[in-house]
């Protein structure tokens, strides 16, 4: 159902208090061909509203004839700000950056970070934005898995279709995805609502079943028949199964890179407001698939680059793989149970 300009401009309102916009700070938007006219139309008049000073940075698109898919996640790597230092300057110089045709994974994104600028992005369709507002609620629910992630030493995965995973973790740090950016140097991205990290570099072993009714992203598809990956020292090594199988191979293999098999980032759903269900919902080429890499009790993990962890390998490869029914461990803790979340009893305090 389409959303009013009233209700996105009020969402906009609260997503940037969350993020402590402050009256005279500098908010730069970036767009792109992508951008939504309605969310960047809304981002202007509440950016204003609170007193701020907008700009807004259009930067033309790049690597249409490299992509095999129009979603901006699907390649990865050099976005119009690389060799733009015009544009990189702005972006240091503003105290927000509202990123309405995504950075994600790039180095550029992280020299911007560094600097003490904010990044938010929001290229998800006006309906999705609104029904996962973020709140402070999300933030500690987030943090909280995050915190777990910190203080432990293994993540492993098991499931009835036969996914058994070993993760070491130590080397990267835990991401908190909640959907506003409060603090100076931090990055999100609305909506969200899970909590990843990496495993340590070449430590995952096992397997994955990506079961049927799993999804791929970006293919933006559930999965008909189970697809077997070997995991070994941190790459999948083999992809076995039928034509999904097939399909996800021949896709991983147009980018001819051996790091697009490197195990990425793993964790888990905490949105309680996005659903496994939507994906054939909307419009394929209107959504990113957010829903499916939030929904409470997934175990998601991808294929493809650490850089924006910290690690040295980039690839312009990355997909998003969010799976149902999994047990997730940290260390002898599970945080999810057959695909079910396992809410924190807290006590009084
Ligand atoms: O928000 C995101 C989106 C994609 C991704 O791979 C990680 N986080």
């Amino acid at each position: 159902m389409a959303v009013s300009d009233y209700q996105l401009i009020a969402a906009w309102q609260h997503v940037l208090t969350l993020s402590r916009l402050e009256r005279g700070q500098t908010v730069t938007i970036l767009t792109s061909a992508i951008t939504h006219p309605q969310t960047l139309a809304c981002a202007l008049i509440a950016v204003q509203s609170m007193g701020a000073v907008v700009n807004r940075l259009d930067l033309p698109p790049v690597n249409a004839e490299k992509s095999l898919s129009r979603d901006p996640l699907a390649y990865l790597g050099t976005t119009p700000l690389t060799g733009n230092p015009a544009a990189i300057a702005a972006l240091k110089a503003s105290d927000l950056v509202l990123d309405l045709m995504t950075l994600l994974f790039s180095p550029e994104q992280i020299d911007i970070l560094e600097s003490g600028t904010k990044i938010l992005l929001a290229v998800e369709p006006p309906e999705i934005l609104v029904r996962c507002l973020p709140t402070a609620e999300d933030r500690e629910r987030v943090l909280a898995a995050s915190a777990l992630i910190t203080n432990a030493k293994e993540m492993t995965v098991v499931s009835d279709a036969g996914t058994d995973l070993r993760c070491p973790l130590g080397e990267f740090p835990a991401i908190s995805e909640y959907g506003f950016v409060d603090e100076p140097g931090r990055w999100d991205h609305w909506p969200s609502g899970f909590s990843l990290t990496w495993p340590n570099e070449q430590g995952a072993n096992g397997t994955i079943v990506i079961d049927t009714g799993d999804i791929l992203l970006p293919q933006k598809s559930y999965v008909g028949s189970p697809i077997t990956l070997t995991v070994k020292n941190g790459y999948a090594v083999k992809i076995e199964g039928g034509i999904d199988a097939e399909r996800l191979s021949e896709y991983m293999e147009t980018f001819n890179d051996p790091e697009g098999y490197a195990i990425s980032h793993i964790g888990w759903g905490l949105q309680k407001r996005a659903y496994w269900s939507t994906l054939e919902l909307y419009d394929r080429e209107q959504t990113i698939g957010m829903d499916a890499r939030a929904f409470a009790g997934n175990f998601l993990f991808s294929l493809g680059p650490n850089n924006e962890a910290g690690g040295s390998r980039t690839t312009a490869c990355h997909i998003d793989i969010p799976l149902r029914n999994c047990t997730v461990r940290l260390d002898e803790k599970a945080v999810v149970i057959k695909g079910k979340l396992q809410e924190e009893r807290h006590g009084t305090q």
